[in-house]
This record gives C-alpha cells, structure tokens and sequence, in this order.
C-alpha cells in the first residue's frame, strides 16, 4: 500500500536528518527561535473561501508535475495572485520536496506557511518550527489518538498551527475527539489514488461548526471551488492546478470564480 511505502521511506529521510542534525540541536533551534508564526487559522477563516496554494515538483499519483521546478518563484507568484497560504511538500522521495525549498521561501514571502509532510515524530514538528513554517500537516491516517495529541501540543507549544487530514468517517471521528480545530478532508484517497468531491460533501456535516474545513485535492475550476463551498468548506487546497498553470494570476481569479 502506497501510505505504508511512503512512511517507511520517510523514516529513512528521518534518520539520515537525525545523524546529520542531532534531536537535541534541533530542538534547542526550535525552541530559541524568535520568530511569531503567522496566523494560518485567521488567513483560513477570512471573507470568501481561502485558498492555500501548493509547491509541489511530483506526487506519487501524478508522477512529476513541474519539469522547470522554481519554489520560489512559484510561492512569490502565488503571493502577487493574492493566495491566503502556502503549502510547500518536504518530502523528498515520492514528492521530489526539501526542506530548503521551505526556507527559501520563508524568506521570500509573507503569508502563512504549511509544512506539506508525513509527520510522525517529534523531530519534525521541531525542524518545521527551524525551518519557518507557520503550521504542519498532520494524516489521521497514519496516527494513532495519543500521537495526534501529543504532536499537536508540541506543535501548539511551539506557536504552530496544525492542518489535521482525514479521509473518512473513523478518522474524522478520531480528529474530533482529539479537538483538533483546522480539519481537512482529503478527496484523494491515499490508499488508492482516487479523488472524489463527494469525500468533502460525506464528511463536512460531520466537523463541528467551530471548526475551520479545508477541502484538500482535486479541484480544477472554478466550479469545484463553488461545489466544496456549497458543502461548507471554508477553504481550498490546491496543488497541481496551480503548478501547471501558465499564468498563476489569472487561474487563481478563475478558482476565485471572479473572471
Ligand atoms: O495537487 P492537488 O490534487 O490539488 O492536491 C493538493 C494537496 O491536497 C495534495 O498534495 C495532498 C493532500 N494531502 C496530502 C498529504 C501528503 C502529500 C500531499 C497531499
């Protein structure tokens, strides 16, 4: 299964960040940090439906996307069109990301950043924090209840925000019992690849009404956009769409259904 392929892989990526940089360090470098996150929820709850754009080279499912990858660039283009946040993937295997990519464009642009990753342990909450993320993913998927809450406090403690990802009814439930406030539901099944709006339609009566709804994957026009707001989205994420596009201005306008 290719969830399980892509955590195994990403243990690896781990333990190689982990010699290289020692937990201790990387934790002292978090934790000394100065810099005040940017506020990820309020840039989601603002008027009209948020968009938070996504810098990815590859994926999995799609193969690579973006043959003349520039990161920031990409980010940058995405800040003049207006977008509310940014997504940028860390993953280096399947998805070709880096934590370089992340830094660069913290320091090139001033909107919220969310730290695109599977995150399983500590250390990674921490490097995002050193990395200048302003908020990180998490899969229910691939956490148990305890590691939910254990990461989101760190998290929590370290001024980040947290995008809690859910596929179905069980892992929705799971989020909610852990209080977990930005929900967002993957139309992508990890497992098979599959992307349907209706996972959104399904899943949205079920998130508390104080909670903030990121619908996640898939979307393509403005209509999509117009459908998961419809079902109570209170914001978008979008990826591929976005890194094919030839004129990022006008697409987002498109999205935005404002053309
Ligand atoms: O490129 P798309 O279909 O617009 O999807 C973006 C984003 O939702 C997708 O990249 C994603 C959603 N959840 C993830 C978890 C890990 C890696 C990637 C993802």
């Amino acid at each position: 299964m290719i969830l399980d392929d892509i955590v195994e892989k990403r243990r690896e990526q781990l333990e190689r960040e982990k010699e290289n940089f020692p937990l201790e360090d990387m934790k002292e470098m978090a934790l000394n940090s100065r810099r005040v996150s940017l506020d990820f929820k309020a840039a989601l709850k603002a008027d009209g439906i948020s968009i938070i754009s996504e810098v990815k080279k590859a994926s999995p499912s799609r193969g690579i996307i973006s043959e003349d990858f520039r990161p920031t660039e990409q980010a940058k283009a995405y800040e003049e069109a207006g977008v509310d946040a940014i997504s940028c993937l860390t993953e280096e295997h399947f998805f070709k990301g880096a934590d370089k990519y992340l830094a660069d464009i913290r320091a090139s642009v001033n909107l919220p950043i969310l730290r695109k990753d599977f995150i399983f342990d500590e250390y990674q909450i921490y490097e995002a924090k050193v990395l200048g993320a302003d908020a990180v993913l998490l899969i229910a998927a691939i956490l148990s209840e305890e590691e939910l809450i254990k990461l989101s406090r760190l998290a929590a403690s370290l001024g980040l925000f947290c995008l809690t990802e859910v596929h179905n009814e069980e892992e929705l439930q799971k989020v909610v019992r852990c209080k977990c406030d930005i929900i967002g539901i993957n139309n992508r099944d990890l497992k098979t690849f599959h992307v349907d709006l209706n996972t959104t339609k399904r899943l949205a009566k079920l998130v508390p009404y104080d909670a903030v709804l990121v619908s996640e994957s898939g979307m393509k026009n403005g209509n999509d956009i117009k459908e998961v707001k419809e079902y109570g989205a209170d914001a978008v994420l979008i990826g591929e769409t976005l890194m094919r596009s030839g004129d990022i201005k006008n697409t987002i306008n498109e999205l935005r259904g404002s053309l």
